[in-house]
């Protein structure tokens, strides 16, 4: 059995920092947007599914339980940046199987809690014994890319632009004030060619999407065109014992090619895009991974405009992980949110105009010998 899969509803709290939240308290409101514009009462709800990396156990239940949402299975879902989107693909599946009717799907961390600094490692695991912070591994792959194609550390700094020029757009982005090159390029070192505002930031955030089958979405469809799940694509790295290359993003590549197979849809379709730019460098990768251009004329399609408000195929309208902020299980859901906004008309200053096929991609979890932990990729079509 496979059935369509509409999003019927979305939840997005504004990314900062709310130290005088708890998780619960800030993940609440989302899911209640979520639900009120799904015009599903809670009794229609068949499943929920809830990620938080650094909220401790049982975060779906803490949430849910506070809004009567209980008796149903809650599936708390942990796949470090990926969670939620994991949520949003096992969700997808149960409906397009036939085994429920709808779904609410939210992530939620509140990064501000762990303190200053890059986000706190497994003290096992030998690349983080080496002192593989996230900053460490994408400079790493990000000096080889400049090696490969010939790029200054400085060209990064053209990515950050773009994504605070987008956030600056919307009033849901933890940075809403653009910045210039020499801003970028004057901000402190953080891991060499990175610097501060080539890094996403750490901060609070919580998204919520309700999924549903066809008959609720021709029941509630609320005035709002339709939008698709057209595909959901989940990988994680392979298993590489001994050296391995953390310089490719093989697992990203992979999902693209299979998310295409999957839908039939071809990169030159995608209008809009919500990557995973978690540092500069990682946008430019990941414009290859995805055939929005070959291998090393990503920064000429940077250049080209094509990729920015205005251009024929806008990757991170919301500002990105690097300017809406990346609270990590917050943002795979928090993009599919925004993906969904998108290509129904609704997303004000940053709208692409006239977006009906959008992607969302979340990759992440460094654990030794893998190259990520999850990727997921989740195809929205008008
Ligand atoms: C495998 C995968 O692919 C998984 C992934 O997604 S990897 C990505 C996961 N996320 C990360 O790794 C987070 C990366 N960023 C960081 O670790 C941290 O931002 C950092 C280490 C670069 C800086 O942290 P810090 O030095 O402790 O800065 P902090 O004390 O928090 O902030 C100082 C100021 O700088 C600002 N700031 C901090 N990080 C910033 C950033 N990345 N961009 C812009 N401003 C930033 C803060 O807002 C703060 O400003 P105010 O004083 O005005 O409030």
């Amino acid at each position: 059995m496979n059935r369509p899969v509409y999003v019927l509803g979305t939840g997005l709290r504004k990314f900062g920092k709310y130290p005088e939240l708890t998780h619960k308290q800030f993940a609440v409101p989302a899911v209640l947007e979520a639900l009120k514009e799904s015009g599903l009462s809670r009794e229609r709800i068949d499943v929920a599914y809830s990620s938080s990396v650094f909220g401790g156990s049982m975060m779906g239940q803490q949430i849910l339980g506070q809004l009567g949402l209980t008796g149903i299975p809650i599936i708390n879902v942990e796949d470090a940046c990926s969670s939620s989107a994991v949520g949003v693909h096992e969700a997808a599946a149960r409906i397009a199987e036939g085994r429920c009717e709808a779904a609410v799907i939210v992530g939620v961390d509140m990064l501000t809690k762990l303190g200053r600094g890059a986000l706190p490692l497994n003290r096992e695991d030998w690349d983080a014994i080496n002192g593989l912070t996230m900053p460490v591994l994408y400079a790493m792959r990000a000096r080889r890319y400049m090696h490969e194609h010939g790029l200054k550390a400085a060209d990064f700094s053209e990515v950050t632009v773009k994504a605070r020029a987008h956030g600056a757009r919307n009033p849901l982005a933890q940075f809403q004030k653009p910045v210039t090159l020499e801003e970028v390029n004057a901000s402190r070192e953080v891991a060499d060619p990175f610097r501060l505002l080539h890094c996403c930031p750490t901060g609070d955030g919580a998204a919520a999407v309700v999924l549903g089958s066809e008959s609720l979405m021709k029941e509630f469809a609320g005035g709002r065109p339709p939008v698709q799940v057209a595909g959901t694509v989940l990988h994680s790295g392979e298993y590489e014992p001994g050296p391995y290359s953390m310089t490719t993003s093989h697992v990203s590549s992979k999902s693209a090619r299979d998310i295409y197979e999957l839908t039939g849809v071809s990169p030159t379709d995608i209008h809009v895009a919500e990557i995973h730019d978690s540092f500069a460098a990682a946008e430019l990768m990941y414009y290859e991974a995805f055939q929005f251009c070959r291998p090393g004329d990503a920064l000429a399609l940077l250049r080209s405009g094509a990729t920015s408000l205005g251009g024929r195929q806008v990757v991170n309208p919301s500002g990105g992980l690097i300017s809406r902020g990346h609270p990590v299980a917050a943002s795979g859901v928090a993009q599919i949110a925004e993906i969904t906004r998108q290509l129904q008309g609704r997303s004000g200053a940053h709208q692409v105009e006239g977006a009906r096929v959008g992607l969302a991609h979340v990759t992440g979890g460094g654990v030794s010998n893998f190259e990520h932990g999850a990727c997921a990729v989740t195809l929205l079509k008008r």
